[in-house]
C-alpha cells in the first residue's frame, strides 16, 4: 500500500493493520481511533489535544487508507519538513509545496494533481499557498474526479483572530467549505480557548450538526512545572547550574541508574535539554557560559547559519557529547519531535500563555517524568508590558480594517500576557489545574506533585516573597496600575 492508491471506495480498511504494518505502532492512543473512523466515516473533526498527544496520525493515517488525497495545511517548514521526514521514511507518496520546493518538483506535483487521479496521499502546503487561482484550479480538477479526500489543518487555532498566533492567511481557508462542501475536512490544536474554538468553526463553515469535536485534556501528567523567582539584581544563572550539575551527580551517584545507563551507551551528563530566551545575543552568551561550565550546550536562532543550525541540532537530536542543552529563541522545537527532553527552561518570562504551554509541552514526549522551570521577575514582567504597550501605540498609528484586525490581536495577546503573570505568581494553586482552566478545559488535570504548590505549597509563599522584587515596589506598580492581582 505505500505509495499506492490507497482504499477503493467502499471497501473496508483495516486500521490497526496499517498503523502495525505502515506507521510502525503497536496500539493506538486513546481516543485516537475513535478520531480516524469519525474522519474515514465522512464527517469533519475539531480535535484539541495536549501537545505529543499524536495528532498528526489521525489525518495520516486516514490518507494511506483512503480513497483520493488529502491536502494538509501548516503554518510552519519545520512542522511540514518533520512530518514529510517521517512519512516518506514509512513509503508514504508524499509530497510539499513551499517557498522551498525546487521549480522542477513543483511542477512535477501539479502533473500529478491536474490528472485528476493523483498518485500523491498526502500533499503538505501553506495556507498562502491555498489563496493561488493556480493551486486552486488543480483542486478543482481532482475534486471533479472525487479524489479530494479531506483537508487537514494543522495548528488550526492560527485561523482565528483571537488566538495567540493569527495568520491572516489561515482566515482565507474557508473557500474550501465554499467550494467543496463535501470535502471533510480535519482541524487539529494544542492551544484553542472556547473563544478560538467557536471562532474557527464559524470562519471555516463547519456544519456544527455533523461536527465530531474531541476536546482532549490539555494536561501532561508527566511534566513538573515549577516557577523559579528571580529580580534583576541578582542573575539566576547559578541557580541553574547548580540545578543541572546536582542532576547529573544524582544519575553518576545512584549506582543502579549509573549502571543502567553504561549498559545503554549513555552518560550521566546525557539530560537533553532546551533553555528559551528571548533574545539572540542570550542564547549564544549562556551557551558559551555553560561550556566553560562544563556543560554540553549550544546556541539556536535565525541568524546562525544553516551550517550551524544543522550542526547543533542534529548532535542534540543524536545525544552526542557536547550537544546536550540547546539555548535556544522561541521559535526552536516546532516540528521537532526529540522524545527525550527531560527539562525545559523559560530563561525569561515567555511572550504568552499559549506560547509558554507549547513550548513547555517539547519536553517529556516519551511520557517519562520531565521539569517544566520557568525563571519569572516584576521586572521581566514589567519590560514585557512596555513592549506591548509600544507595540499597540505603533499599532494604533495603522489604517483600516488592518488597524481593527491589529487592535483585536493586541487586546488577545494582552489577555494572554496577563494570563501567563497570574500563572506566574500563583502560590495558591496547583500549576496542572492552572493551565487547564486557562484553556476552558474541565478535566481533573491529575498532578502527582508534578508542580511546585503540590509539592510544597509554604515554601513556594516563602519563595516569591524571598525572590522577587520588593512589596515597596509592587505597591508603587500598584499605584500605576502596572501591578496584577493573584490569578487565583
Ligand atoms: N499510537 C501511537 N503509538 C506510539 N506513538 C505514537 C502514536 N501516535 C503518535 N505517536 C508518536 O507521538 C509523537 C507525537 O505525535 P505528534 O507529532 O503527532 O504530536 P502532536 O499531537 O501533533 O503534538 P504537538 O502539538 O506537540 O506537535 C510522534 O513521535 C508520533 O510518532
Amino acid at each position: 500500500m505505500p505509495g499506492g492508491m490507497g482504499k477503493k471506495l467502499g471497501q473496508k480498511v483495516d486500521i490497526d493493520f496499517t498503523l502495525r504494518k505502515i506507521f510502525g505502532k503497536d496500539s493506538f492512543r486513546p481516543v485516537q481511533r475513535e478520531v480516524i473512523n469519525a474522519g474515514l466515516d465522512g464527517h469533519d473533526v475539531f480535535l484539541q489535544a495536549a501537545t505529543s498527544f499524536g495528532k498528526s496520525l489521525c489525518f495520516q493515517l486516514p490518507a494511506v487508507v483512503d480513497y483520493g488525497i488529502t491536502i494538509v495545511i501548516s503554518p510552519l517548514l519545520a512542522l511540514m519538513n518533520n512530518q514529510i521526514a517521517s512519512l516518506r521514511a514509512a513509503g508514504i507518496n508524499v509530497a510539499t509545496i513551499n517557498s522551498t520546493t525546487p521549480h522542477s518538483v513543483k511542477t512535477a506535483i501539479l502533473e500529478d494533481l491536474k490528472s485528476g487521479h493523483p498518485h500523491t496521499r498526502l500533499l503538505y502546503v501553506t495556507p498562502e499557498y491555498c489563496q493561488l487561482d493556480n493551486f486552486r484550479k488543480h483542486l478543482r480538477i481532482v475534486h471533479e474526479q472525487r479524489e479530494l479526500a479531506r483537508i487537514a489543518v494543522d495548528e488550526a487555532h492560527c485561523i482565528s483572530e483571537w488566538g495567540h498566533d493569527f495568520r491572516p492567511s489561515f482566515k482565507e481557508l474557508n473557500f474550501f467549505k465554499r467550494e467543496f462542501p463535501d470535502v471533510p475536512m480535519i482541524c487539529c490544536t494544542a492551544t484553542a480557548t472556547d473563544r478560538v474554538r467557536d471562532d474557527v468553526i464559524s470562519i471555516l463553515g463547519l456544519d456544527r450538526t455533523k461536527l465530531k469535536s474531541f476536546m482532549m485534556t490539555t494536561s501532561r501528567p508527566n511534566l513538573h512545572y515549577e516557577i523559579r523567582f528571580k529580580c534583576d539584581e541578582e542573575d539566576h544563572y547559578d541557580d541553574f547550574l547548580a540545578w543541572l550539575k546536582g542532576t547529573y551527580a544524582r544519575r553518576a551517584n545512584n549506582a543502579a541508574r549509573s549502571q543502567e545507563l553504561s549498559q545503554r551507551n549513555e552518560r550521566a551528563t546525557n539530560v537533553p535539554g532546551i533553555i528559551y530566551t528571548l533574545y539572540r545575543k542570550d542564547t549564544e552568551a549562556l551557551a558559551a557560559r555553560l561550556r566553560n561550565d562544563g556543560i554540553g550546550a549550544k546556541p539556536y536562532h535565525a541568524g546562525l547559519t544553516t551550517e550551524q543550525k544543522d550542526d547543533h541540532l542534529h548532535g542534540w537530536v543524536a545525544n552526542k557529547v557536547g550537544y546536550d542543552v540547546i539555548v535556544a529563541t522561541t521559535a526552536f522545537g516546532m516540528g521537532i519531535d526529540k522524545d527525550n527532553v527531560r527539562f525545559v527552561v523559560h530563561w525569561q518570562m515567555p511572550k504568552s500563555f499559549e506560547g509558554f504551554y507549547q513550548e513547555a509541552g517539547r519536553a517529556g514526549r516519551d511520557g517519562k517524568a520531565s521539569i517544566c522551570i520557568l525563571y519569572y521577575s516584576r521586572e521581566d514582567r514589567d519590560r514585557a508590558a512596555m513592549t506591548m504597550s509600544r507595540e499597540r501605540e505603533k499599532n494604533a498609528n495603522a489604517k483600516g480594517s488592518a488597524a481593527a484586525r491589529g487592535e483585536q490581536a493586541m487586546v488577545n495577546r494582552i489577555k494572554s500576557l496577563q494570563a501567563l503573570i497570574g500563572y506566574c505568581e500563583a502560590v495558591k494553586n496547583c500549576r496542572h489545574k492552572l493551565i487547564a482552566s486557562y484553556f476552558g478545559d474541565e478535566s481533573k488535570a491529575p498532578c502527582q506533585w508534578a508542580c511546585d504548590w503540590h509539592k510544597d505549597a509554604k515554601l513556594l509563599a516563602r519563595k516569591k516573597d524571598k525572590g522577587l522584587a520588593s512589596e515597596e515596589w509592587c505597591s508603587t506598580q500598584r499605584e500605576t496600575g502596572a501591578y496584577y492581582d493573584e490569578y487565583d
